[in-house]
């Protein structure tokens, strides 16, 4: 008898993207001049490392991943991060620990951060997990780090980006491969929560519910268990797997229109590298705008401040011109309109 579907399904995610990156490794190696290896070196076979909180999602993925590496020659291991949020955190970190061990992963640690302010307890405590995670798979020499997001998630992020109103990257969520050289994937963002539930259940994984993903006071846990049934319950069952579709459709084109504000750009300077307005003027919005915020990006401005409602007033100078003076944007970065150019620098 074969594995449970729920646990096939979990497996399956794992093994696409454990080819993906002995693929890439292949074409990557293919590339660089073959090391030299003395008669009985062996270079160690590559490390993948999974993100597990202990909650279901990474639990489940952690199995998946224990049972596929192997069979593809790959070394299988774990990272676990204690944001010391909780009395006894450290203690359960521990226990994520024995358990990633118990599945086989080798090595397997446990790293502490001290969580910040900035951005809100959410955007902090996630920076310094991915800091972490990154100076893990250093330490290790990791060819990856697999991230436990499900569909479910990836309709959440949607939902937070569209309530944002900053345009369709932000409707894109999470991509499948991120962070530097594509070390992080996700392979469950296809995959809906319940299946990676279930096939903990069924394996008998314990799992640890993580009291802020049930907290009121975080907005993607009022979400996930208010906003989305409630739009579940509005619209029916089909809306979480019609937002992930939206993240995809909407990852196309933001990169399209991305591609092409680059490739426009050159053609709107002068020659002495000004932004002329008639030719920004004569671009669509979407492009122009884009151009807008790199532009500004360039000169200083950090990418995390500069909102929508930053570049449309830049673009007022060139759509709505009637004299406007100067316009600050973040960072001390000013941006104004001189004799038919728009100059944006350091103020
Ligand atoms: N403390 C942590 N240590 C290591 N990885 C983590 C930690 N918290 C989250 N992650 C990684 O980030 C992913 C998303 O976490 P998040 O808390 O947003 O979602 P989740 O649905 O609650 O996931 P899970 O059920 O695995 O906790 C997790 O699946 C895991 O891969």
């Amino acid at each position: 008898m074969g594995p449970h579907p729920a646990v096939a399904a979990i497996r399956l995610a794992v093994r696409r993207v454990l080819h993906d990156l002995l693929t890439d490794q292949h074409a990557s190696r293919d590339q660089h001049a073959p090391v030299a290896q003395g008669p009985h070196e062996q270079p160690p076979s590559p490390l993948v490392l999974v993100a597990c909180s202990g909650g279901a999602d990474s639990m489940a993925l952690a199995s998946a991943l224990a049972f596929e590496a192997p069979k593809l020659g790959l070394r299988a291991g774990g990272v676990t991060v204690d944001h010391g949020l909780q009395p006894g955190s450290e203690l359960r970190a521990e226990e994520v620990v024995l358990r990633l061990r118990e599945l086989g992963l080798d090595p397997v640690e446990s790293t502490a951060v001290t969580v910040g302010r900035e951005g809100g307890p959410e955007a902090a405590a996630r920076d310094a997990r991915y800091a972490a995670l990154d100076a893990a798979a250093q330490r290790h020499g990791a060819i990856a780090v697999l991230l436990g997001h499900t569909r479910d998630d990836q309709a959440e992020t949607v939902l937070l980006g569209l309530a944002r109103g900053s345009g369709i990257r932000s409707l894109s969520g999470m991509a499948a491969v991120s962070g530097a050289d594509g070390r992080y994937r996700r392979p469950f963002l296809a995959l809906d929560r319940q299946t990676a539930r279930k096939a903990c259940m069924v394996q008998s994984l314990p799992v640890w519910d993580d009291p802020h993903n049930t907290d009121p006071a975080y907005t993607r846990s009022r979400l996930r268990h208010e906003g989305l049934p409630a739009l579940e319950k509005a619209l029916g069952k089909g809306v979480v797997e019609a937002l992930a579709r939206t993240a995809q459709l909407s990852r196309d084109d933001a990169d399209a229109l991305d591609t092409w504000a680059r490739q426009a750009e050159a053609s709107v300077r002068d020659a002495a590298g000004l932004l002329e307005c008639a030719k920004l003027y004569a671009l669509p919005p979407a492009v122009r705008r884009r151009i807008l915020r790199q532009a500004a990006i360039e000169a200083g401005a950090p990418a995390g401040s500069l909102f929508a409602r930053h570049i449309e007033e830049v673009d007022r100078l060139i759509t709505g011109w009637r004299g406007q003076g100067a316009i600050n944007l973040p960072g001390k970065v000013v941006a104004q309109r001189q004799g038919g150019r728009l100059v944006i620098r350091q103020g």
